[in-house]
């Protein structure tokens, strides 16, 4: 009864081979040194410490061999107990599987050649090893056996005997066929059976049953009877099979097929195997009396499962990589169904699966050996032959006793095939041509009947397999369609792989002169730091000049004005004083009236009496003049030194808000103006440096600065908003002193006009009087005789008093007329004072205005942005520009008078322009 067993599996990795050392490729296997482990682990991640034992992968398997296992323990430990069953009579199948240039020929074979004794070397392979052993067992069992060796190479999807023909490239063609009952009853090898039947032997077949051999002188296979699973057996046609008597027979013949195989030079191997080989012993052994048991071992050399574009296969060989994957993906396939016990098991989808079907799942015994690099570069693949022996493990097999064969069919069948060959012989020596002995024909004949039946069956085959391939051209050309199609998409994202790559390489470039360009705007910060610190230090100086001119000149020219109005006053007291002169001429006059009265008060009493009463009234009206002349003064120095102290206090208001504000309030502004700068900075770098990607940073730029501007507009309509809420108190009191101010000048004009007039009827009343005196001494004159004329005459012309009085009224107008113009000339003066003065707080404002430099970033901000193109006058919504507080000289209507007004339509442009 058979039981399922797995397969054994084992792993073994090699040492770093010089590719690999020079690659600096690092260990990325651990292999347990201890023997009896069964564990691999590969670390994949690059990871180190605790990290590298969580994420590494394991794999469990039956047996694990690191670098330092030799051939020797290898082959104890996983070959012999195989070799034990196969003496006993099991059919047994060793593969050596993994990635190219990992040691799988050097596991199965490695050194073949003997040493100077005739014996093994160390580095001899499990096949020269199993060779030795089979022999000297046999040798020691002293047991009849016949020992049977074949070769068989699958390169290509080809199946080439690799014994066949010395030397010659005609290679027969080998074939498989699948062994069914009804194939074999009309088979020559069912009188086999029938007569291993007759012998009552439960007879087995086995999987690759090779036909035998018409045509060499090879030993006949004698066929076994089928067993419980022969429906799926399969034997090679042709392929022979060499009777072998010597472990160095053997090990000629494996030689020899070693020759044959296709190797070739890759990167990864100097010497490839480029194809699966099976090199297979046949043992006949005496069992009991007559009865040989059959058994077979199947020594399998898989080619490298290796990445076609590293192991650098072109052309040839990425052609024979393509066939070996395919062949090893069909038995990946097959594991992965034999694992998961799958229903379905693709044996037929590819030729090494065929001729593997026993062996896995099959009756026979089976263990495959799994070789690995510890190099990191071969990782992946590392992994997946990991993967592949890991999911093998798990196949069940249910391995059986070979079958039985009598001793007497052994040498019929040997015997037959001795003669056979020699009529062949014996017909070839007579005549040319193909000759064969009746006997011989017939057979021939039979079979090739049975390959007719057979020809027909594939026939069938071919044509369902036609239609399939036809089914599967549709698909492929669909596949095919589709596959452009993701070609397409592929390209097309590639395509966008790279505009990303490039783009993510301009933004890193685009990143870096960012970074640089903050590293430049601290630098500018710092500069700007130092700026306001020099600014600090000018806003002092300048404070402290400011104070002193203003200071001085105001005191000056208010000690003028001052002094101006005292000479208003005093010219007004003078004007007072001019009474007691009169009030002298009127006595005097009276006086001389009196004595006159007194000498001619009879001859001249009614002349007199008109002209006493006219006099007084005349100098009432003087009186009066100069009573409102004088009220009028008090009135006016009274409303300038109100308005003065109002100048005053405007003066110190506005002192104390330009030293609270002026200087304070711009600080942020300037910093935007450097922002700004430092952005015309990165507009400039970027402009040089992007010129290859110029539209997508033109839209970066345009999109950032219009945010950088937008922003810069909000926080500067921000600040004027704030600065128009603190100017606007200033601009009443303003409005409100210039309004005093012109009332001042506009009550100044009514109080020379209302002088001039007072002292023109002042005079002109003084000319009436002197007109009317005139008229009255030409009356007098005509009323006195010429003596009395002359007497007349002479109290007139001696009377000193009244000359020098009238020389005084003279004196005095004229002196009036003087200071009059004196008045003016100071008026002039003082304007000019002012203008000094004017000019004084323009130099100084200008020398407090920003620097050139802020100006010009100024201007270039606002030109950057056509929407917020402003006048450059009106940028700063603190800076208080002289021109805007200018004073216009206003002609007087008096021409005498020139007055100085503060314009209140400049204010207003000022305003306008903040706003
Ligand atoms: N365990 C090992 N100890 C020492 N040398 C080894 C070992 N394994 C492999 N080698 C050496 O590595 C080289 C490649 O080995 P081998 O040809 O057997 O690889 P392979 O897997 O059969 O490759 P391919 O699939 O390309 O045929 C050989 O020179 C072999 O001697």
């Amino acid at each position: 009864m058979s039981r399922d067993l797995n397969i054994t599996v084992a792993v073994r990795c090699r040492g770093r081979n010089q590719r690999e050392v020079a690659q600096k490729s690092s260990i990325v296997v651990t292999v347990p040194t201890v023997s009896g482990a069964n564990e691999v682990i590969i670390n994949t991640t690059g990871d180190v410490g605790i990290a590298a034992q969580l994420n590494s992968k394991r794999y469990t398997v039956d047996k694990v061999f690191g670098p330092s296992a030799s051939q020797a323990l290898l082959f104890a430990e996983v070959a012999q107990p195989l070799f034990h069953e196969f003496i006993q009579g099991y059919n047994c199948t060793m593969l050596v599987y993994g990635m190219t240039s990992t040691g799988k020929t050097y596991t199965m074979t490695g050194d073949e050649q003997l040493d100077g004794n005739d014996s093994l070397r160390e580095n001899a392979g499990i096949i020269p090893r199993i060779m030795f052993q089979l022999f000297d067992t046999l040798k020691e069992q002293n047991l009849d056996h016949i020992v049977k060796c074949s070769f068989i190479e699958l390169y290509n999807e080809e199946l080439k005997d690799l014994l066949d023909n010395d030397g010659n490239e005609q290679y027969k063609k080998l074939r498989i066929f699948d062994s069914t009952p009804d194939s074999r009853n009309n088979s020559p090898k069912l009188s086999q059976r029938n007569n291993a039947k007759k012998y009552n032997y439960k007879l087995r077949r086995t999987s690759m049953q090779p036909s035998t051999s018409t045509t060499t002188g090879t030993s006949n296979s004698p066929q076994p009877s089928p067993g419980p699973n022969d429906n799926n057996t399969i034997y090679i046609q042709n392929l022979q099979e060499f009777h072998i008597t010597s472990a160095n027979e053997g090990l000629a013949l494996l030689q020899k097929g070693l020759n044959h195989r296709q190797v070739a030079t890759t990167k990864m191997n100097d010497f490839s195997s480029r194809s699966h080989t099976i090199f297979t012993i046949t043992l006949y052994k005496q069992h009991q009396g007559e009865l040989f048991r059959l058994s077979k071992m199947n020594l399998v050399d898989l080619a490298g499962s290796e990445n076609i574009s590293r192991s650098g296969a072109l052309n040839q060989r990425a052609k024979e990589a393509g066939s070996i994957n395919q062949s090893l993906l069909t038995l990946g396939r097959v594991i992965n169904a034999l694992a998961d016990k799958s229903s379905h098991v693709p044996f037929r989808e590819s030729k090494l699966t065929r001729l593997l079907q026993d062996s896995l799942g099959g009756n026979t015994k089976t263990a495959l050996i799994a070789t690995i690099s510890p190099a990191k570069v071969t990782s992946d693949e590392t992994c997946s032959t990991l993967e592949y022996a890991s999911k093998a493990k798990n196949i069940k097999n249910k391995p059986q006793l070979g079958s039985f064969v009598m001793k007497d069919i052994l040498l019929k069948n040997v015997t037959t095939e001795l003669a056979k060959l020699k009529n062949d012989l014996l017909s070839t020596k007579a005549k040319d041509g193909i000759f064969m002995s009746q006997e011989h024909y017939k057979e021939m004949n039979h079979d090739m009947e049975n390959y007719k039946t057979e020809l027909d069956e594939a026939k069938r085959l071919v044509k369902s397999l036609n239609e399939k391939v036809n089914g599967l051209t549709e698909e492929k050309q669909r596949l095919t369609k589709s596959l452009d199609l993701q070609n397409i998409k592929t390209d097309s994202l590639n395509n966008s792989i790279n505009d990303l790559q490039k783009k993510i390489m301009i933004s890193s470039e685009t990143e870096r002169q960012l970074s640089n360009q903050i590293v430049q705007l601290d630098e500018t910060t710092t500069s700007l730091k130092d700026d306001i610190k020099t600014f600090k230090q000018k806003e002092l100086s300048i404070d402290s000049k400011f104070k002193l001119i203003l200071n001085d000149q105001l005191k000056i020219l208010k000690e003028k004005f001052l002094n101006q109005l005292h000479e208003l006053q005093a010219y007004d007291d003078e004007s007072f004083e001019v009474q007691p002169h009169i009030d002298d001429l009127q006595k005097e006059i009276s006086s001389s009236l009196t004595i006159l009265e007194t000498n001619i008060r009879d001859s001249y009493q009614s002349c007199i009496g008109e002209f006493l009463k006219e006099t007084p009234e005349l100098f009432k009206e003087i009186e009066g003049n100069v009573t409102n002349i004088n009220s009028l003064s008090i009135h006016f120095y009274k409303q300038i030194s109100e308005n003065l102290s109002d100048i005053s206090e405007e003066y110190n208001n506005l002192k104390q808000y330009l030293n609270d504000r002026l200087f304070q309030n711009n600080h942020e502004e300037r910093l935007g103006n450097y922002v700004n700068k430092t952005t015309e900075l990165m507009e400039q770098s970027s402009s040089n440096l992007m010129e290859n990607v110029k539209e997508m940073v033109e839209n970066y730029l345009i999109s950032n600065k219009q945010l950088l501007v937008d922003s810069m507009q909000r926080s500067t309509n921000d600040i004027i908003e704030q600065e128009m809420k603190l100017l606007k108190p200033r601009q009443q009191k303003w409005e409100s002193s210039i309004e005093l101010i012109n009332k001042c000048d506009s009550l100044s004009n009514t109080y020379f006009n209302n002088m001039n007039n007072t002292l023109h009827s002042t005079k002109s009343n003084i000319n009436v009087s002197n007109e009317k005196i005139k008229e009255s001494v030409i009356k007098i004159n005509d009323r006195f005789s010429d003596q009395e004329r002359n007497e007349r005459r002479n109290i007139i012309t001696e009377n000193t008093t009244i000359n020098d009085n009238i020389k005084q009224i003279v004196t005095k107008t004229s002196t009036l007329k003087s200071r009059f113009d004196e008045t003016h000339i100071l008026a002039k003066h003082s304007i000019n004072e002012i203008n000094g003065l004017d000019k004084s707080i323009r130099t100084i404002l200008h020398d407090i205005e920003p620097e050139t430099t802020t100006r010009v970033v100024e201007q270039n901000i606002f030109l950057k942005d056509n929407s917020t193109k402003m006048d450059s006058g009106s940028k700063s919504p603190l800076k208080v520009s002289s021109n805007n507080l200018d004073f216009s000289e206003v002609e007087s209507n008096n021409n005498n008078t020139k007055k100085r007004r503060l314009s209140r339509n400049n204010i207003d442009g000022y305003i306008k322009l903040q706003k």
